[in-house]
């Protein structure tokens, strides 16, 4: 076993070469709690030939997570796949270019109507498509993990202000998208994790190998459509393109690219730069989206008592037959507070993205070299009796005060992540969140089917994504409004 350098927190290196792959086995997640017991807060591992801090103290990943040396992306195999194998995009991107991309893209999704009434008329449009699609499913038992009506209204309001395009669910090339990128999730986290954790058996193993059991032919092939679909757009955009006057992302993207041209770390220097930024920003938002949904469903189902109190209020807030916009959150606190908690009990993205250190850091006294792969135990925190009073509770109350206001910001509680990198796309999801469930709720109860029982297990071998296991539900459609 190896030994541990000096100045480095407690922790575990396992074998040379494999880290503690041989101990983890495939619940690696499992793995790192364990550890986590054994030797606190802050402890290191050998994930493979990354030498791996694990952070689960919510003052001390705060502070590591504003950090500016510690804010780089580990050379992992499928980060760089992602990001057609150059430091470009938002989500895998570092240093300057990283910088460069995520500021003016926050500035342009505010420009064009992130969290307010524009992205709000774009969201109700999707709400309405959605409602259509659902009345269809109206008693029979269905399998929520087989219905892409949540994905198609999430990637529609993403490319609405990406591209100013949308889509009609029933849309075959859109449907493919989806599964396309859901399959992305699928194959990054299954063998392919082998080319992460070992950067040395990229050059050795064989590419059929690679190909056809770790599935990089199917990764390629999705990849490939994705660029077409975004080429289309890019034609048409450059077309018609008004610099001063910029319609949407895409505009800005092009409009920048023009002034970068032949520069060094900007983040939009050719066209397939373009592409890449498009594509980091539905990989980012689709499956987090409407994996949350799903949950959010799924807790619906399983507490039929907080289901009831929801639709309670929001039939005391507005008649049944108007759309949700965002200033009903005002008056459907328990609602917002039903979807924090479904953040903390699903804890979609349990390790966050693991960060790396561009140098070496201090933390509680440890020493923490350049390249060290950081990971923050954000589900760790969100059970943590210090911060939540019924921790294994499904217990929406977490997030009202005394007096029945929704408490947004809590230490211990970071589903988007916390600090420089903060996610990108946090105002949007929250109005996506908010503005589906309330619509859904308004006209549906949803219930498990006979012989179901929701549960919040998940597949023990996913390291970082919490993806509900597949569970038929039933919805019904609710009895009309009483007049007072
Ligand atoms: C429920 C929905 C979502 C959840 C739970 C979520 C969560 C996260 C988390 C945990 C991170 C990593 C933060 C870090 O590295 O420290 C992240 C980053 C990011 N997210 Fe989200 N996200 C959601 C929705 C979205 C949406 C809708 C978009 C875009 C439209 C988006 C775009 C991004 C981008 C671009 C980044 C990279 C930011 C950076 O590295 O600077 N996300 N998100």
């Amino acid at each position: 076993l190896r030994r541990r350098q000096h100045g480095l927190p407690p922790g575990e290196m396992g074998f040379p070469i494999l880290g503690i792959a041989p101990f983890a086995g495939r619940d690696i997640y499992n793995y790192i709690e364990k550890l986590r017991r054994t030797y606190g807060d802050i402890f290191c591992i050998k994930l493979g030939h990354h030498l791996t801090v694990v952070l689960s103290d919510y003052d001390v990943i705060k502070s590591v997570m504003n950090n500016p040396d510690a804010q780089g992306r580990p050379d992992f195999f499928s980060f760089k796949f992602i990001a057609g194998f150059k430091n470009r995009g938002t989500v895998f991107a570092q240093g300057p270019v990283h910088l460069a991309a995520r500021r003016h893209t926050m500035r342009y999704l505010k420009d064009f109507g992130m969290g307010k009434s524009l992205a709000e008329d774009i969201i109700q449009d999707e709400i309405k498509a959605l409602l259509k699609e659902l009345e269809k499913l109206v008693d029979y038992p269905t399998d929520f993990n087989s219905i892409f009506c949540f994905n198609v209204a999430v990637l529609n309001v993403i490319w609405k202000m990406v591209a100013d395009r949308q889509f009609d669910v029933g849309d075959k090339v859109i449907q493919e998208y989806c599964s396309g990128l859901n399959d992305d999730f699928t194959i990054t986290q299954g063998p392919m994790v082998f080319l992460d954790m070992f950067p040395w058996l990229r050059p050795i193993i064989p590419r059929f190998i690679k190909l056809k059991w770790m599935r990089l032919d199917t990764l390629e092939k999705n990849m490939e459509d994705r660029m077409k679909l975004y080429q289309e757009s890019i034609k048409e955009h450059i077309a018609s393109l008004n610099p001063d006057d910029p319609r949407d992302l895409l505009d800005a993207y092009l409009t920048e690219m023009e002034s970068n041209k032949g520069t060094q770390d900007k983040p939009y220097g050719d066209l397939k730069d373009v592409m890449f930024n498009m594509d980091n920003m539905f990989i980012g938002g689709m499956e987090t989206v409407s994996s949350t949904m799903r949950w959010i469903l799924l807790y619906m189902a399983k507490y039929p008592e907080v289901q009831q109190r929801v639709q309670e209020e929001i039939d005391q807030a507005m008649p049944r037959d108007k759309l949700p916009t965002l200033l009903d959150r005002d008056s459907l606190m328990y609602c917002e507070a039903v979807i924090h908690e479904v953040h903390r009990k699903a804890s979609f993205l349990r390790l966050s993205l693991p960060h790396r250190t561009t140098k070496q850091i201090q933390v509680e006294g440890y020493t923490i070299p350049e390249n060290t792969i950081v990971m923050i135990n954000s589900n760790h925190c969100h059970v943590n009796p210090k911060y939540w009073k019924h921790p294994e509770k499904f217990y929406p109350e977490h997030f009202l005060d005394d007096q029945g206001r929704v408490i947004t910001k809590k230490d211990g509680f970071m589903p988007f992540g916390i600090g420089r990198r903060q996610c990108l796309g946090e105002i949007l999801a929250r109005s996506d969140l908010f503005l589906f469930f309330v619509g859904i709720m308004q006209k549906f109860t949803i219930c498990a089917a006979p012989g179901e029982h929701p549960t919040e297990m998940t597949d023990p071998t996913s390291l970082f994504v919490r993806q509900a296991l597949p569970f038929k539900f039933i919805l019904k459609l609710r009895q009309p409004q009483r007049e007072p």
